[in-house]
């Protein structure tokens, strides 16, 4: 799914009115009428309640107008407007239409104006994707007043205040914080990035149908990845296959206290298809591994020198980071591996060794590293949410490397400047060892064949489900371990396989 700038919704708008054709106060009726639908099919839908809607003075204020109307079929409703000098044309032609249907517009003058009982519903209509500057004065404090109320909120297309694409100069403090969004035929890019993402609750999309040609044609870096569109990734297992032919995976880490780690890797490599794994580790792993996972062959890697494993083994692919450690050695063993020509998985304490050494520009288009926030602030700098991910996306197109940035909606960084945000995954996954069993998969699907940016919309994608999975089985996120992903991984395959044409 495409994610389009506040510039591009614009011009989407704009092309419809034109093609298809359609005036513009139908688009806005029929936009109404898909929010309405969304929002009587969300949880929040309780005709007992009354609603509240604060409109705004362009067409998300005429948005929240038309949605009185609508809403005035099953509710208690009424209806709030900021004072302007100049209402959008369709904002005033739905005033006029909400006035005749009975309803009384109240302006507002000061916060206060605003009357809720405790369970009223709050509809944010004040501004939506034209909105140009942090919002100050009577809007901004109309924020921070329904901000500190406990009532739940809904906004149309966007928390009032927050800008579609980069909020690095917004106040955060002026953006409505909203328990549901439901948002028009693209999720905004604000959505799926910190500190805004949270404040726009949970997401639903109403399908306003745009013109599907401007949509066909309207070019964009940023996706959020579907379901039937990571199942187009996956590659069926050939009957005929032996273990050869699986792909022959090493995983190098699992030094001293942090064996574990190494296991959980492994046991995600196996469970996510690897023929045949290595596993070059330090002395205690070497010792549990044979009873914690007895299909993976392991090496003491204060037995073997790398290189003579290498030659060795002949991997398909490499991992190396989960419980390596920072010592001099780990450096040492790493500063080795970098000069691989071989598709290597970089995790963990790989990536602080980088990020120590000042070893990025050695990546190259062999590499997957697969941060976290605070990895990749240690490898990248510490800037505001836009201009680090402009840095990124930079330094990923230059170097060649392909980058997971881990966290809620998982990043995917392409070499050709493409960013793909994965939707699977839950909270309970913030646990240790997730991310271990996250390099396990991308290993064993490279190992198996799939380029590195295939392995990594199907691994990310997959790693989420697995999670959600577990979420089920386990009741509550608190309950779930980094173990329940690898158990729910063959789940996860069939879930996945579900949508494979
Ligand atoms: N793009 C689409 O596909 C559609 C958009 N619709 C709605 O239209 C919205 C966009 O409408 P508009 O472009 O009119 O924008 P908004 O309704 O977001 O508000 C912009 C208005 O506020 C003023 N303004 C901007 N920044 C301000 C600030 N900091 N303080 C005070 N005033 C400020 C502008 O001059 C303008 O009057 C969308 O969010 C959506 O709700 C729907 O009605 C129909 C379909
Ligand atoms: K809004």
């Amino acid at each position: 799914m495409k994610i389009l700038s506040a510039e591009q919704i614009r011009e989407a708008d704009q092309y419809t009115i034109e093609n298809e054709p359609i005036a513009s106060i139908d688009l806005m009726e029929r936009a109404v009428h898909e929010w309405v639908m969304e929002y009587v099919q969300s949880p929040y839908f309780d005709y007992h309640k009354p609603v509240v809607i604060l409109c705004g003075p362009g067409n998300n204020g005429g948005d929240g107008l038309g949605i009185a109307r609508s809403l005035k079929n099953f509710h208690k409703v009424a209806v709030y407007l900021l004072p302007s000098e100049k209402y959008s044309e369709d904002n005033l032609i739905n005033q006029h239409r909400a006035r005749e249907k009975g309803i009384e517009i109240i302006p507002i003058q000061k916060p206060e104006d605003i009357r809720v009982t405790s369970d009223t519903i709050i509809v944010d209509a004040l501004y939506g994707s034209g909105l140009s500057r942090p919002l100050e004065g009577l809007a901004a404090d109309v924020v921070r007043f329904i901000n500190h109320l406990s009532n739940k909120k809904i906004s149309v297309d966007i928390p009032s205040g927050m800008f579609a694409d980069d909020n690095d100069h917004n106040n955060i403090e002026t953006i409505v914080a909203a328990d549901l969004t439901i948002t028009f035929q693209f999720p905004k890019l604000s959505f799926l990035m910190m500190p805004t993402g949270p404040l726009a609750g949970e997401l639903r999309i109403a399908d306003i149908k745009l013109h599907h040609e401007f949509l066909r044609s309207v070019q964009t870096n940023h996706y959020l990845l579907e379901k039937k569109e990571v199942a187009k990734v996956y590659q069926p297992r050939n009957t005929w296959i032996h273990k050869g032919q699986a792909g022959r995976a090493l995983l190098v880490g699992g030094i001293g206290h942090t064996s574990g780690a190494a296991i959980l890797s492994a046991t995600a490599a196996l469970r996510a298809g690897v023929g045949l794994l290595y596993v070059a580790c330090g002395s205690r792993a070497t010792q549990a591994l044979p009873f914690a996972r007895p299909e993976a062959i392991s090496f003491d890697l204060n037995e073997v020198n790398i290189n003579d494993l290498i030659s060795a083994v002949e991997p398909d692919a490499i991992a190396i980071g989960p419980g390596l450690g920072t010592s001099s050695a780990a450096a040492e063993l790493l500063d080795q591996m970098l000069e691989f020509e071989i598709p290597t998985v970089l995790d963990a304490d790989a990536l602080n060794l980088i990020a120590q050494h000042h070893w990025q520009k050695r990546l190259g288009k062999q590499h997957l590293i697969t941060p976290h926030p605070g990895e990749a602030a240690r490898l990248f700098g510490n800037s505001k949410q836009m201009e680090f991910h402009r840095t990124l996306r930079a330094f990923v197109q230059s170097s060649g490397c392909t980058v997971v940035y881990k966290g809620k909606y998982s990043r995917i960084y392409t070499p050709e400047g493409n960013v793909y945000f994965n939707p699977t995954g839950n909270a309970g996954m913030a646990t240790a060892g997730s991310g271990d069993v996250l390099t396990g998969i991308l290993l064993a699907l490279i190992a198996g064949g799939y380029s590195l940016e295939k392995a990594a919309k199907l691994g990310v994608y997959l790693h989420g489900l697995s999670g959600d999975i577990a979420l089920k089985s386990r009741g509550s996120e608190e309950a779930v371990l980094a173990s329940d992903l690898c158990e729910k991984l063959g789940n996860a395959f069939e879930e996945l396989k579900k949508d494979v044409e």
